[in-house]
């Protein structure tokens, strides 16, 4: 058989069959007993469904039911008219075939047809209960009712027939009693066997309907239905069928008539008016069937209504689920590792609108079938179960898209700021837009429709953060400006106070503050010029001059302590005195004479030195009244003038008072030796009394020779500078003759030291036995010997 059998909406939206397209459906049709004889509803019919082609109908398949007395020839009507394979009674055995309820597909055309065990069975006896649960049944699923009686019952008010028809009523009421503004309908097709036609069949349908309405104006109706009427539950239709045995060919184009109403939708009495339709979708049909027949052998309330709306429950959270479970495999899929890595996905929000977009159709093709109160609430459920799967992907991403611009206007400003030149302002500027863009476009992308999602909590958070990085880049370039500027200022100040220190006169002070004040001055200029990109205020601008004044002042003082630190200054006051007392009024250095003064030079050169002391110990502001700098707890102006304690000062005078003495007694030596001459004539007589010894040499060969050889020896010794190794040798050479003849001496007072002692034990041994005297006199010499 061909499952996709292709159909054709008709003008009021529901689908039909195209009976062109079923030609081939000759092959024999499966049949399923829905309910068997143990009332046990089969598991089976979804697998039915889909071999009949049913599975993916929605709602384009309509439900027939036959309903009536047993052997009535149902089984061989509904055969004829669907072409299903029904069991049909043997003739000869004449006992019940159709056992609980079976289905089948009506061949070439999109219907279910159930063929209802038959009522008033003998096997059955009394038994009334499965009759009412079946009418209760096919009256619960079906949209047509075929009411099957034999022409000679029609009238016989109390007849089987007319019980069953009661029973029909009765549990038609029952399915509507708790929604009584509904006004669902069902077909009742009352087919007429073995019509012989004398009566018309108008006339018989005349009575049937009589009788019908008695039998309903006769019915207990529940609370609130006592005035309803038959027609506001029921349409009916009447037709007749010959006798099937004597009249088979009449039989079979009646029937064959009678089928175009259920397969011609352009029929005038087609019966799948779309009002009669249950709005159960084929997929759903299993569920709804087997939840009714559940509630009617439970015996509790069977609310039609009530079971639309739980079926619907039942399979829009099925049909979500299978999309859900969709979605998340995709979603598992769904660069996940990239967003751990910290990395953020391109176009995410567009990849997650599709991703929605595909379970949402899903849900909605199937489920949008099903009561719709139910399937609006399920869809709006599967939304917010779908936003928060996919919330984490917004979150993760929005998490890495921060990232990304934080580094990005973090790089951004460093590259920039490289630069030899820049204006800071702007660089901030155009780097946070930058990085603004980066964040906003990525966040809006992402935002979906139909959810409360926003990234401005966490915009507020990333500009904050962009304030700190901007504030921190602008505080360590203020920083490398004033470091650059105190470096500046350093050089600048290093000379003159270099030159002004070691010239000390009483202006030198003063000279050095003046250039402390150009130097602050290009300082400031500098820093007002580049503060004005920093976009600074007048306050932190004032701040940083001050500052900066404060910062030069302390480089003054540091250059200043580095050149009147204790050596540096005791090397001044020397290199002064020396000046004064070693050298002339010319720039000469003076050689003493007996009759210089020397010491009232040497006063007046150690008073005036001294007097630098004090010069050196304080900065004098004098030449500049009015200067000064704003003290605050880390800078002390007037503390930081003074360069030496009083203590400092003595200590220096003293140290320098030793040094310049030294001067003092050079120059009394200097004029000693100039005055200490060797005189004339001792050169006269050194001459005399060496004359005849240089006589000597001059005359004898061997002392010239050996005078020569002294004189040209000295000479090499002096010229190559051999005298230290020579000494060096000689020292050697000595110490160890010292050495040696030391160990000799040793050696010979050990060996005449041994000869006594060897005599005196001679003589102890000769005389065996000595006085104590000479015993003592013996010791006495030991004792003297040691
Ligand atoms: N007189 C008469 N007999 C018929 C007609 N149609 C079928 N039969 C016979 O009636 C007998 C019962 O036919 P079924 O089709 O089995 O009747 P049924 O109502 O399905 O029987 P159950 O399923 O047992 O209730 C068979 O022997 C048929 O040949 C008909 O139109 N007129």
């Amino acid at each position: 058989m061909d499952n996709t059998l292709t159909e054709t909406i008709t003008p009021n939206g529901e689908g039909t069959i195209s009976t062109t397209h079923w030609d081939q459906d000759t092959k024999p049709i499966p049949r399923l007993q829905l309910v068997d004889e143990e009332q046990k509803f089969t598991d089976v019919l979804p697998k039915y469904m889909n071999q009949w082609g049913l599975g993916e109908a929605g709602f384009k398949y309509n439900v027939v039911a036959v309903f009536g007395s047993q052997s009535t020839g149902k089984s061989t009507l509904l055969n004829g008219l669907f072409g299903t394979s029904f069991d049909v009674m043997d003739e000869t055995q004449r006992s019940q075939t159709t056992k609980g309820i079976w289905i089948s597909r009506g061949r070439g055309m999109h219907v279910l047809v159930m063929d209802v065990e038959g009522t008033d069975g003998r096997e059955r006896g009394e038994d009334q209960d499965f009759e009412r649960k079946s009418a209760l049944f096919s009256m619960a699923t079906s949209e047509v009712i075929i009411l099957n009686l034999w022409e000679h019952q029609v009238g016989l008010y109390q007849g089987a027939n007319m019980g069953l028809l009661k029973t029909v009523f009765e549990v038609n009421l029952q399915l509507f009693q708790h929604n009584q503004s509904s006004k669902e309908k069902t077909l009742l097709l009352i087919v007429i066997r073995d019509h012989v036609g004398s009566t018309p069949l108008a006339n018989l349908a005349k009575t049937l309907q009589n009788d019908l309405e008695k039998i309903w104006d006769g019915l207990s109706k529940p609370e609130g239905l006592e005035n309803c009427k038959i027609h506001d539950y029921f349409d009916f239709m009447y037709t007749g069928l010959p006798h099937k045995i004597l009249l088979p060919e009449k039989f079979n184009d009646e029937v064959a008539n009678l089928r175009q109403r259920f397969n011609d939708p352009n029929h005038a009495d087609f019966v799948f008016r779309p009002n009669y339709h249950k709005r159960i979708p084929a997929d759903g049909y299993h569920v709804y069937a087997s939840g009714i027949w559940d509630k009617i052998l439970t015996n509790k309330d069977l609310d039609l209504p009530t079971q639309q709306e739980l079926l619907a429950q039942y399979r829009c959270d099925e049909i979500a689920q299978v999309a859900f479970e969709r979605f998340a495999s995709q979603l598992q899929a769904f660069k996940q590792p990239i967003l751990e890595k910290g990395q953020t996905i391109d176009d995410l929000g567009a990849q997650m609108t599709n991703l929605r977009k595909e379970a949402v159709d899903a849900f909605d093709k199937n489920a949008s079938r099903y009561h719709q109160g139910v399937y609006q609430k399920k869809r709006l459920d599967m939304l917010t179960k779908l936003h928060t799967q996919l919330n984490v992907y917004f979150v993760g991403q929005l998490k890495n898209l921060h990232k990304k611009a934080i580094s990005l206007f973090d790089a951004t400003l460093k590259a920039e700021l490289k630069k030899a030149t820049y204006n800071f302002s702007q660089v901030v500027t155009d780097a946070l837009r930058t990085a603004h863009d980066v964040f906003l476009t990525g966040a809006k992308e992402m935002i979906l429709d139909d959810t409360d999602w926003s990234y401005t909590h966490e915009l507020a958070i990333l500009d904050e953060e962009f304030d700190q990085i901007s504030t921190k880049a602008r505080a360590d370039e203020f920083k490398k400006m004033s470091k650059a500027l105190s470096k500046q200022v350093e050089n600048e100040l290093a000379d003159p106070i270099s030159i002004a220190l070691n010239d000390p006169q009483p202006t030198t002070w003063h000279k050095i503050i003046d250039a402390y004040k150009s130097t602050v001055e290009n300082g400031q200029t500098t820093l007002i010029k580049k503060a004005k990109s920093f976009n600074s205020t007048d306050e932190e601008v004032e701040d940083s001059l001050l500052d900066l004044k404060r910062e030069a002042w302390l480089v003054l003082r540091k250059k200043v302590d580095e050149e009147l630190a204790d050596t540096m200054l005791l090397l001044k006051l020397r290199s002064q005195f020396e000046e004064k007392f070693r050298y002339d009024d010319h720039g000469l250095p003076r050689v003493w004479k007996p009759e210089d003064d020397i010491d009232t030079y040497f006063k007046h050169a150690r008073d005036d030195t001294l007097k630098l002391i004090p010069l050196f110990a304080k900065i004098d502001l004098k030449e500049d009244e009015g200067f000064d700098i704003e003290s605050n707890e880390d800078f002390d102006f007037q503390q930081s003038l003074t360069i030496l304690s009083e203590a400092k000062q003595i200590d220096l005078t003293n140290r320098f008072k030793r040094e310049s003495d030294a001067f003092y007694l050079e120059a009394k030596r200097s004029v000693v030796a100039t005055t200490a001459k060797i005189p004339m004539w001792l050169g006269g007589v050194i001459l005399a009394l060496g004359w005849n010894e240089f006589m000597a040499v001059i005359r004898s060969p061997i002392y010239l020779i050996l005078f020569i050889l002294l004189i040209a020896g000295g000479y090499v010794v002096y010229v190559l500078n051999l005298w230290g190794p020579i000494e060096r040798v000689l020292t050697v050479v000595a110490g160890e003759v010292t050495r040696i003849a030391k160990e000799r001496v040793i050696e010979g007072v050990d060996l005449i030291r041994e000869q006594q002692q060897q005599q005196q034990r001679q003589h102890v041994v000769s005389s065996s036995s000595g006085s104590s005297m000479e015993m003592d006199s013996l010791h006495k010499e030991k004792d003297k010997d040691e």
